[in-house]
């Protein structure tokens, strides 16, 4: 997880990281959440099920009652302040949304314990930013996941700062082991990590939604439709995956001169899809250039 790193590297494998013998030990590891929403919740479940027992995450929520509900849902802790979950953590994950964070940091800056990482998961704070609202030497690791991981099928990408340390890198990739890949990027590169992979489960979640809603409208009983829509999907990914093949080699696998398959194809150019889904990506990473403020 180097800043300096120039390619994604191949996706980890979810292991049981206790049984490599060079893994760090999570068992003992104290982990605060600050944040635990739709992607700070996730990031705790894949902490846990790395390895990190629940009671050592400590939830922070904006309210006791959220924080409760999201410990409960996560099987997790409340904590009762933010001092509390503060105290002692070797992990602060910041899981509130981008403009809270530097005002949050300059809050906690001096309740960071020495060694301790802050990883944040914020769209568009660079760790310049973070680390400038930190007392000096603070380690601070960027994380771009997206929400998949909470099933064990995402992808998070890492950016460590100027003052993480091997084993602090070491520790944070062991934490995402059961996220499903995790990549090491650059900064440069998670703009377009963001297209890919950090707002890609709501593109593809829009593109099924626009199959199920065709499919009902042809006949089909929605469950019936979700079901075929959603495993054909996931059976197409994981062809890509698995074979190796360039997505439009298993295409013309699937498409028979003169038959069905290209006459949808033909459509979807039609209706211009192919360039409508890259300038989905293309908005998704000016605005996390803008929120970075490049
Ligand atoms: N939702 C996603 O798919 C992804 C989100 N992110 C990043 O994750 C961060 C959080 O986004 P979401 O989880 O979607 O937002 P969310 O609104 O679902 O969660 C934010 C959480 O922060 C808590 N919160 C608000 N103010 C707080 C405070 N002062 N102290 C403690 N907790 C507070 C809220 O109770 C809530 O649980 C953002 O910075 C976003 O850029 C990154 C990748 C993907
Ligand atoms: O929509 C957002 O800003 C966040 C960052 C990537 C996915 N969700």
């Amino acid at each position: 997880m180097n800043a300096s790193a120039t390619s994604a590297s191949s996706p980890s494998t979810p292991a049981d990281a206790s049984q490599d013998a060079d893994a760090p030990d999570l068992s003992s590891l104290r982990v605060a959440v600050i944040g635990a929403g739709n992607m700070g919740g996730p990031v705790a479940t894949c902490m846990i099920r790395a390895g990190v027992p629940g009671e050592q995450v400590l939830i922070v929520n904006s309210t006791p009652e959220s924080s409760q509900r999201a410990a409960d849902d996560l099987g997790a802790r409340a904590a009762d302040s933010r001092e509390e979950a503060l105290a002692g953590a070797d992990v602060i994950v910041l899981g509130v949304k981008p403009y809270q964070i530097i005002d949050l940091l300059g809050e906690v800056g001096d309740a960071v314990g020495q060694d301790a990482v802050v990883l944040s998961l914020a769209a568009g704070v660079t760790l310049e930013a973070m680390e400038n609202a930190l007392p000096n030497g603070t380690a601070v690791v960027r994380a771009m996941p997206n929400t998949p991981i909470g099933i064990g099928e995402g992808v998070v990408a890492l950016m460590s700062g100027s003052s993480v340390s091997a084993e602090q890198e070491t520790l944070v990739r062991a934490l995402f082991a059961e996220a499903g890949a995790v990549e090491e990027i650059t900064e440069a590169q998670v703009h377009a990590v963001i297209g890919a992979a950090g707002s890609a489960p709501a593109f593809a979640y829009y593109a099924m939604e626009a199959m199920i809603e065709e499919a009902v409208r042809q006949g089909l009983k929605r469950p019936v439709a979700t079901r075929l829509v959603a495993q054909t999907l996931r059976g197409a990914a994981t062809m890509v995956l698995e074979t190796g093949e360039h997505p439009a080699v298993l295409r013309s696998n699937v498409s028979s001169p003169g038959g069905t398959t290209v006459q949808g194809i033909a459509a979807l150019d039609r209706e211009g899809v192919r360039t409508g889904l890259a300038a989905a990506m293309e908005a998704a990473a000016r605005s996390s250039k803008e929120l970075s403020g490049e």
